[in-house]
């Protein structure tokens, strides 16, 4: 499903931030990517959505060579991929219904068919009855969740979510995290980026280690977990 061959990636000016990546992630698998702040979590994660470029290095996603892609596919591209990240904010003047509606509009969905695909991913998230609210008024949980389901309603084959728990309590957190977990076993191809160790721990899936933009570590959910456990 993804597939990363030598790649690097170099912000103007600086030197490379990822470093000769290799990475091959299986249709359904769930990922979890680690490491400190500034490894490149976020960048390698932009790469595959095409929201940067590799400097160097194949990277195909589905099958396509996305090193070459021309700017106008970009778009269809981006209809399989679901993005959770911290740039992409609700809008705060939109109910939860229209944020997530509003993918589907841009793509031009006919507005019957919206409604059905908004009310489906709201009831997905548990927030059907949030449907008319406006965003600030939700809890940070239920904010998560909004923005989950508007990556989910163009029924993504791929999933990216950057420090998707970063600012909520344990409990939503837990309820965030058993959510992803949900998608996945629907058949979704997750990446998760995380820092928060229990999370390996607990969920016991494969996990790959940045370091300086180096992948020091691509471990099972089992070895990971034990990893994490030792400290
Ligand atoms: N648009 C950009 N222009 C220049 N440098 C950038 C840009 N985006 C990220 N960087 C740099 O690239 C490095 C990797 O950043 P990145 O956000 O990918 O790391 P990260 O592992 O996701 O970090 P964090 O866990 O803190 O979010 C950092 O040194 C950062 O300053």
């Amino acid at each position: 499903m993804i597939q990363m061959f030598h790649v690097y990636k170099a912000y103007p000016g600086d030197p490379p931030v990822l470093s000769d990546i290799n990475l091959h992630v299986q249709k359904g698998e769930f990922v979890f990517l680690t490491g400190p702040s500034g490894a490149g979590k976020t960048t390698l994660m932009k790469l595959i959505f095409c929201g940067e470029k590799a400097t160097k290095g194949q990277i195909l996603v589905g099958g396509r060579n996305i090193a070459r892609i021309r700017e106008s596919a970009i778009p269809y591209l981006r209809r399989n991929i679901g993005v959770v990240f911290q740039d992409f904010k609700l809008l705060p003047h939109r109910t939860v219904e229209d944020n997530v509606a509003f993918a589907l509009d841009v793509l031009g969905v006919p507005r019957a068919v919206a409604r059905e695909r908004v009310q489906r991913m709201l009831k997905l998230v548990g927030l059907q009855h949030k449907a008319s609210s406006m965003p600030l008024k939700l809890s940070g949980g239920e904010q998560q969740r909004v923005v989950i389901a508007r990556a989910l309603v163009n029924d993504p084959t791929i999933l990216l979510a950057d420090e998707p728990t970063g600012n909520l309590d344990p409990a939503l957190t837990l309820e965030i995290m058993d959510l992803l977990m949900d998608v996945n076993a629907r058949g979704t191809t997750v990446m998760v980026a995380t820092h928060d160790h229990s999370l390996i721990t607990r969920y016991q899936k494969r996990t790959l280690r940045l370091e300086n933009g180096f992948i020091v570590s691509d471990e099972d959910g089992v070895k990971a977990a034990r990893r994490m456990a030792a400290g």
